[in-house]
């Protein structure tokens, strides 16, 4: 399998993440994607290609103009206010207020986000479109004739609505190559997001369309991030109904329980019959992830990928979260090994 992997993913370095009242080291660091880089060479698993250059147009098919402008521009004008630390969201529209955007940076970012753990510093945003590049490219692999592509990207993006970012994510990789494959005339196209946090960008993205079946494993909204969307009675509205699926896992799920929803998932996908499948690819479903509460084990992902491969699909797979540094490399490309070998 080839992967696409752009060295500009290191321009996103913040120094901190909010997280228990203190200011920590962020989860979402640079080493995570050289660690599955140096396991895709250290596993001879196929080429390596930088991305391409698709510029701003793929990326505004998902995401609104102004919110990629304020992406543009963010680190800028939070120095311009003169701000001594990183970009940090910290007012949102609470119940009975508006949603209308302020002219001052502390308001506008609580207007474009959803959580506060995402900081923005100086080459967040060339990182950013360096993530999506990479995942355009893999796309273009994969429509070009590639049974299948990895798209190492990061920072990662199945958190990002067409208008918000959060949750580390910024433009929403996955959404972007299914809306990429739609407009090159794959009629349906089906996004499975494996990450152990709920693809809420994806799902509300997608949520009113019947072209493109969201599904999302993850673990119970009630417990963890994103908190607000992820529940199980989501299922799609207007076109969308019944084309959004979401599976809840409590505390300490093992493989074993886990794949029964990942089958369920896979038969809902044979069903829809799609022409390409988009694998939004957390590894924070590991056992000893360091954020999360599933219990999968690395050999079981291996499993995982000769399952996919099993549904005959067109694939293309965006890195999304997975913070067990030493493990991410081993797990994430034995979804791709287990891939492989079964296609
Ligand atoms: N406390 C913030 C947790 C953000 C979750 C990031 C992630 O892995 N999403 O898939
Ligand atoms: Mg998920
Ligand atoms: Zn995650």
């Amino acid at each position: 399998m080839k992967t696409v992997f752009s060295p500009l993913h290191s321009r996103r370095h913040v120094k901190t993440e909010l997280d228990g009242g203190l200011l920590i080291e962020p989860h979402e660091k640079p080493s995570r994607a050289e660690t599955i880089l140096a396991r895709v060479k250290d596993q001879a698993l196929g080429e390596v290609l930088e991305p391409e250059e698709f510029g701003l147009e793929p990326v505004r098919r998902v995401h609104t103009a102004d919110y990629v402008a304020f992406l543009e521009t963010c680190w800028q004008d939070w120095q311009a206010a003169g701000k001594p630390g990183e970009a940090i969201p910290a007012v949102w529209a609470g119940r009975g207020m508006r949603h209308r955007l302020p002219k001052d940076i502390d308001g506008r970012l609580g207007y474009y986000s959803f959580a506060a753990e995402t900081s923005i510093s100086d080459g967040t945003w060339e990182a950013a479109r360096a993530s999506a590049n990479v995942a355009l490219t893999a796309q273009k692999l994969v429509a070009g004739g590639e049974r299948a592509a990895f798209a190492l990207c990061r920072p990662p993006g199945h958190h990002a609505h067409a208008d918000l970012f959060g949750g580390y994510c910024f433009f929403n990789n996955a959404a972007i190559v299914a809306q990429a494959f739609r407009d090159q005339g794959y009629g349906r196209v089906a996004v499975l997001d494996v990450d152990f946090h709920h693809g809420n960008g994806t799902q509300a993205i997608f949520y009113q369309c019947s072209d493109v079946l969201t599904l999302s494993l993850h673990g119970d909204p009630d417990l963890v991030f994103p908190h607000f969307l992820g529940f199980e009675d989501e299922t799609g509205e207007g076109d969308g109904e019944g084309y959004n699926l979401n599976i809840v896992y409590p505390p300490n799920t093992p493989y074993s329980v886990w794949s029964q929803g990942l089958e369920t998932a896979c038969e809902r996908i044979a069903a829809f019959q799609p022409d390409a499948l988009v694998l939004a690819l957390g590894v924070d479903t590991f056992e000893d992830d360091p954020i999360s509460f599933f219990k999968l084990t690395s050999s079981d992902y291996l499993t995982l990928g000769e399952r996919l491969a099993r549904l005959g699909l067109p694939t293309v797979f965006t890195m999304e979260g997975g913070y067990d540094v030493d493990a991410i490399g081993v797990n994430a490309v034995n979804v791709m090994q287990g891939f492989d070998r079964a296609a």
